[in-house]
């Protein structure tokens, strides 16, 4: 079926869905409390922004307040929770549908794709070495997804654990320990937020998990089961509790590589035994435990004591890596702004009969600066096209130090020694001439 142009203000629909043979989570569609559901990329109209939608497909909204359920959900915010915007109901597709607005996040997977399906296009552990985030200059998988680029480098695990090994219950590889701990602190941290705002997440799912970035996770699909089964939020306690127990069972399913692996307690709690660290089989036997008002995230989070410590401390290094990096592409910009200045003031036709322009004007220093920058020849005449002359040259001038330098012109019959500042005063007052007239 044709999608709509324009939907609820949303425009370009983009399916996202993927078929399990492209290593979609084969849910056939249905996992949506017994309704087909359906993913888009999608621009709102005015905002220039893209969004992801949720439609679930033929579904009637019997009461109104079922959709205002998911305004409690746009005023959560965590960094760990894929965002909610809003919901509305449509016929758009021809159909009754109801639509969930999430943010988007490019270059996304779930987790079960990224790790479960037998496709999993995440390269297998390519955290497990701390120089991976070094890597992505030259790397295949940089290449596929450069929004990778800004991975979380892998801080050695402080537990001792096996970090990884041989593979488990399925046919995945088994996660290292840091990765899975990093995880698994991201998504009780999400947890806690969501419980403390009265609300319970009900997707705790390997399907429904975005990673973005190396080991980013986001949880996904708020709001949507809230809407569906709309009980007047009583029910709020009891689906807690069942996040907990979900968590749990993610938990093995990741650490086993197989979703089937929680089928099969005794198996994959003694895999998890021989191949993690103790702390990480207390805090699964923990939220599998049964349930009750004292099982809470905020003991969950007790529980991981020190892994909540070497996550921030893995954070606060991929700030500083990011940070960098930042700095780098601002230098970038800087000179990108330079070169277009060049690009107006160089060789302008009309400046051809200008005096100021000719050999004894002052604009003439900008001409041989260009030369000096672009347009030297070796000994043999042949052009020397050494970037990092380029880049040293434009950086000093962009900050107009007081170094001089010789600037020689293409007769060779005059040469001018002359700082930076003064070429940099020249480039623009150039420029603010152009702009002006
Ligand atoms: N917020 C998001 N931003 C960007 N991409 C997303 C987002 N949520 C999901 N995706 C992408 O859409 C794909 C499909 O998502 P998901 O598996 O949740 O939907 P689905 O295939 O319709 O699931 P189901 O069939 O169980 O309803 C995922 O692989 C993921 O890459």
């Amino acid at each position: 079926m044709k999608l709509p142009d324009e939907v609820g203000g949303y425009t370009g629909l983009l399916p996202l869905d993927k078929p399990p043979s492209e290593g979609g989570s084969g849910s056939g569609g249905l996992g949506w409390a017994g309704y087909r559901g359906w993913v888009y990329k999608a621009w709102k109209e005015g905002e220039g922004r893209c969004y992801m939608l949720r439609r679930i497909e033929g579904f009637r909204l019997q009461h109104e307040a079922a959709i205002a359920a998911v305004e409690k959900w746009t005023r959560v915010r965590h960094p760990g929770l894929v965002g909610v915007r809003e919901a509305f109901t449509t016929r758009a597709f021809g159909d009754q549908s109801v639509i969930f607005v999430y943010d988007f996040h490019p270059c996304s997977q779930t987790l079960y794709e990224a790790h479960l399906s037998p496709l999993a296009t995440l390269p297998p552990n390519p955290w497990s070495t701390p120089l991976t985030h070094h890597a992505h200059h030259g790397g295949a998988a940089a290449h596929a997804a450069p929004y990778r680029s800004a991975a979380r480098p892998a801080l050695p695990s402080t537990a001792g654990g096996p970090g990884g090994g041989a593979g488990g219950a399925g046919t995945s590889p088994v996660l290292p320990e840091r990765v899975l701990w990093s995880y698994v602190v991201q998504i009780a941290s999400a947890l806690k937020c969501v419980h403390n705002s009265a609300l319970a997440v009900r997707t705790i799912d390997v399907s429904r998990i975005l990673v973005t970035g190396k080991n980013r996770v986001r949880l996904g699909g708020a709001g949507v089961l809230d809407c569906l089964t709309w009980d007047g939020g009583q029910s709020i306690p009891a689906h807690q509790q069942d996040d907990l127990l979900s968590f749990g069972k993610l938990i093995i399913a990741l650490a086993c590589g197989s979703t089937s692996a929680v089928h099969n307690l005794p198996k994959s709690v003694d895999h998890i035994s021989r191949m993690y660290s103790p702390d990480l089989k207390n805090v699964v036997l923990y939220l599998l435990s049964k349930p009750g008002p004292r099982k809470t995230i905020e003991e969950v989070l007790v529980l991981m004591g020190p892994r909540v410590v070497d996550e921030l401390n893995s954070s606060l290094v991929a700030e500083d890596t990011i940070e960098h990096e930042l700095m780098r592409e601002l230098e970038n910009g800087r000179l990108v702004r330079l070169l277009a200045k060049f690009g107006f003031i160089n060789e302008r036709p009309e400046f051809d009969h200008d005096p100021r322009w000719a050999e004894t004007g002052d604009r003439y220093l900008i001409k041989l600066f260009r030369d000096y920058v672009f347009h030297q020849v070796d000994e043999t005449g042949r052009p020397v096209t050494d970037l990092s002359h380029v880049l040293t040259a434009l950086n000093k001038l962009d900050a107009g130090v007081d170094e001089k330098l010789m600037l020689v012109s293409r007769d060779e019959q005059s040469c001018l020694i002359v700082s930076y500042r003064e070429i940099k005063n020249c480039v623009e007052s150039a420029f603010a001439d152009l702009s002006r007239s």
